[in-house]
């Protein structure tokens, strides 16, 4: 029977497409935003048999803890929109994720350690993120996740920023020291479970870290470290208190882990809390080392390879076999959908050491070398104007200065209301910093010159409560947004003009 619910168009903005999937809570569909021309987004929504007023209220708290912590990191799935259907059931808007669930990636073979390396990384940095926790009413409270599986980590993959990790379904965090109401009562996958969640006790991060053992264990072997008799409440309770879990070598004799991982994992599998990682950050730090050495392998993959064996490597002792932002960078080539002309646009780049926000920039070959070789005479200038109403957007502004040419104006728009603007503009602020990649229309194949931007700490302050304030507004008239950030950018131009003009050393840059 076909599905009565595609095509309908929920709070005059989502329509509905397809169904991705059901889990305990609700239903996943896929939906376009046709206020923001169509952009796709994933809906859950809370299942017809849950709709009494307890679940009610955890499924909201599932919308606001998601949209909290994916506001603070990219491996949260981000939450932007939450409401109730005229059927009176409520759901929750998130970006959709193109990818395949960790649960599918493993279900075919175990991951490489390389793989397993950048996946593990970067689901540690968003449950280290709820760890920390989220403010409310003036306080901190930690998230415990409480469901790691790998049904709920999605892995999306950018042909440009490579394998992006996040984490799903917040569905039945809860809010640690939070007393409103919630009872004891058992929640989570029985396989994944720490032992003091069967027994219902109050958690900590540490139970999320068992979780995470189990899944890292499976991860690496495709199967799991523990085995319970019957599939039964009672079956798992005693094989998480008393079973020992099997090792790597019974289980794969030919995996040759690094001890440290493997003493790390084996570590979150230990019983007593007390004997595993205290925090996941330990965790990281067992990883960012192995990270080092495998991941050069995995993560910016052969193109790294090819040009390591065009170019000489000087031997340098301190020289890890990681290359640099700047080689990344200069490693990259213009993309094959983009048109060989003087354009400009932003890209989140992800190196297997950090991602970072990138502006891509096309001219003629003899504008980069003219720009390039006058340094002393070259500045630069970098500005964000923001207008939050009638539409939340920012118009970022880098000038290539030469007193010899002139201003070059590299101008983009990043939209708070995609999954896109909002990273780029989340990851500027943290990170306060961003790289230029000037390419030659003649030779589109290799980065011609990168250049690393630093921002200050206001400019940086001011980007996170743009991204912050804007998740509160509405989505309404980009379009108009974007020729107000214009005029007010026209009216700046002379002033800047000015400044590059003046001998302000500030703004050098070569
Ligand atoms: N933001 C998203 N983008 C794309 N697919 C998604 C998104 N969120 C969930 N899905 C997919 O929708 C399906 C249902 O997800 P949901 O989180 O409700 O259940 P589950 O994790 O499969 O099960 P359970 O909640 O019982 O653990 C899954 O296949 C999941 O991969």
């Amino acid at each position: 029977m076909s599905d009565p619910n595609i095509g309908r168009l929920l709070d005059n903005r989502y329509q509905l497409v397809e169904l991705l999937g059901k889990g305990a809570m609700g239903q996943v569909y896929l939906a376009k935003d046709v206020l923001l021309g169509g952009v796709s987004v994933a809906i859950k929504f809370l299942s017809q048999t849950l709709l009494n007023k307890k679940m009610r209220d955890r499924f909201e708290r599932e919308a606001t803890t998601s949209a909290l912590l994916g506001q603070r990191s990219m491996h949260i799935v981000r939450v932007m929109d939450y409401g109730v259907n005229s059927d009176d059931v409520p759901f929750y808007v998130m970006e959709y994720l193109r990818g395949e669930s960790l649960s599918d990636l493993i279900s075919t073979s175990p991951l490489s350690i390389p793989r397993f390396i950048n996946v593990t990384r970067q689901i540690c940095l968003g449950l280290q993120c709820a760890h920390e926790g989220i403010e409310k009413d003036n306080r901190i409270y930690s998230i415990i996740h409480r469901d790691i599986k790998p049904s709920n980590i999605l892995v999306t993959n950018d042909p440009t920023v490579g394998e992006l990790v996040k984490i799903l379904d917040f569905g039945i965090a809860k809010i640690l020291a939070d007393d409103s109401g919630q009872t004891n009562c058992f929640m989570g996958t029985l396989a994944y479970s720490s032992p003091e969640q069967m027994e219902g006790k109050e958690l900590d991060n540490r139970s999320d870290i068992y979780s995470l053992g189990v899944m890292m264990f499976q991860m690496l072997t495709g199967k799991m470290p523990l085995q319970a008799e019957t599939h039964t409440f009672g079956g798992w309770y005693k094989t998480h208190h008393h079973q020992s879990p099997r090792t790597f070598a019974s289980v794969d004799p030919n995996l040759k882990l690094p001890k440290a991982l493997e003493t790390t994992i084996m570590g979150c599998l230990e019983k007593d809390p007390k004997n595993r990682p205290q925090s996941v950050n330990e965790i990281i730090k067992t990883l960012d080392p192995l990270s080092a050495r495998f991941s050069h392998a995995q993560s910016i993959g052969q193109r790294i390879g090819q040009v390591l064996q065009t170019r000489p490597v000087v031997a340098d002792p301190q020289r890890t076999d990681v290359p640099s932002l700047e080689e990344v960078c200069r490693l990259q080539s213009w993309p094959k959908d983009k048109p060989l002309a003087q354009i400009v646009f932003p890209q989140v780049l992800a190196t297997s050491r950090e991602t970072v926000v990138t502006l891509w920039v096309m001219l003629n070959k003899s504008e980069i070398q003219q720009r390039q070789f006058s340094t002393l005479y070259n500045k630069l200038y970098k500005n964000f104007l923001c207008m939050m109403s009638p539409h939340p957007m920012v118009l970022w502004l880098t000038v290539l200065y030469n007193r010899e040419h002139g201003p070059r104006w590299l101008r983009c728009y990043l939209d708070l209301k995609t999954a896109k603007g909002q990273e780029m503009v989340r990851l500027l602020g943290q990170k306060g910093t961003y790289q230029i990649l000037l390419f030659a229309v003649e030779e589109p194949q290799r980065c011609a010159q990168a250049i690393s931007v630093r921002l200050n700490p206001s400019q940086c302050q001011l980007l996170q409560d743009w991204a912050n304030s804007s998740q509160i507004i509405n989505a309404a008239q980009p379009n108009l947004s974007k020729s107000l950030l214009k005029q007010e950018f026209e009216k700046l131009q002379p002033q800047i003009l000015m400044k590059l003009q003046s001998d302000d050393p500030d703004t050098s840059f070569s």
